[in-house]
């Protein structure tokens, strides 16, 4: 499934266009803020999808019936743009695991790119529920490496992947290799340009939250 959290009003579009829009853009800190809301709304969206069983817990006054979560997800992230999106998903699910994959679209003067992937860690997924951030998906290669990377540390029960913004051509080429994945999106853009940039999109999320990075 697909989920786009701007399909209703909500505070995500505001967030939404506060992170997209040229001034407010540049304001860092409040741009990392909004992407962590941003990862907290969707946690919660993901918060209904997982198991829960009925507990007898004591209060002060006598038992309540409350019903638990039974399992925490792994929350892995693409470093470094997706840091304060995983934290956004860290603040809510506060008891899972972590996993990083650092990977970089490694950019060439003809335009053109490839995924440079140096380190992953992650613990055992097998039988998890395993939630992937990263701010952008935009052709998608990121996101595809990483999920076959972390794919050798175990077999998820289900794989959800949060994005800010996805176009519609990473989407579909990511459901292409995982049909079973579900995606959760800050928002939904329809053009990606021959350099691999989303559009209207916002820029480089990695640059804007962490400031420009050379090249080596
Ligand atoms: O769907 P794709 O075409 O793979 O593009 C998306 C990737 O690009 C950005 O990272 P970037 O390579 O800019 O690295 P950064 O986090 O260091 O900025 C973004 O955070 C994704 O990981
Ligand atoms: O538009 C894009 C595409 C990839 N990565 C970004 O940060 N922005
Ligand atoms: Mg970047």
């Amino acid at each position: 499934m697909v989920y786009n959290l701007s399909v209703q009003n909500s505070m995500v579009t505001q967030w939404m266009s506060e992170i997209r829009e040229v001034g407010t853009q540049n304001d860092r800190m409040r741009f990392r803020r909004n992407m962590e809301r941003i990862g907290e709304i969707a946690a919660y969206e993901i918060s209904k999808l997982v198991d829960y069983e009925e507990k007898l817990i004591q209060t002060p006054m006598g038992e309540a019936s409350c019903r638990v979560m039974t399992e925490q997800p792994v929350l892995a992230t693409i470093l470094r743009a997706g840091v304060p999106l995983h934290q956004g998903l860290l603040n809510y699910f506060d008891k899972g695991d972590s996993a990083f994959v650092a990977a970089y679209r490694k950019h060439h003067r003809d335009g053109s790119f490839e995924i440079e992937q140096h380190y992953a860690t992650c613990p055992s997924l097998e039988g998890r529920v395993l939630i992937i951030a990263d701010p952008m998906l935009a052709t998608g290669a990121s996101l595809i490496l990483a999920i076959e990377t972390l794919l050798g540390y175990g077999k998820p029960s289900h794989i959800h992947v949060v994005a800010a913004i996805a176009c519609t051509e990473g989407i579909e080429n990511l459901l292409r290799k995982f049909p079973e994945v579900d995606v959760w999106a800050g928002d939904i853009d329809e053009e990606l340009t021959a350099k691999g940039y989303i559009v209207p999109g916002l820029g480089d999320a990695g640059d804007l939250a962490f400031g420009k990075k050379e090249q080596n």
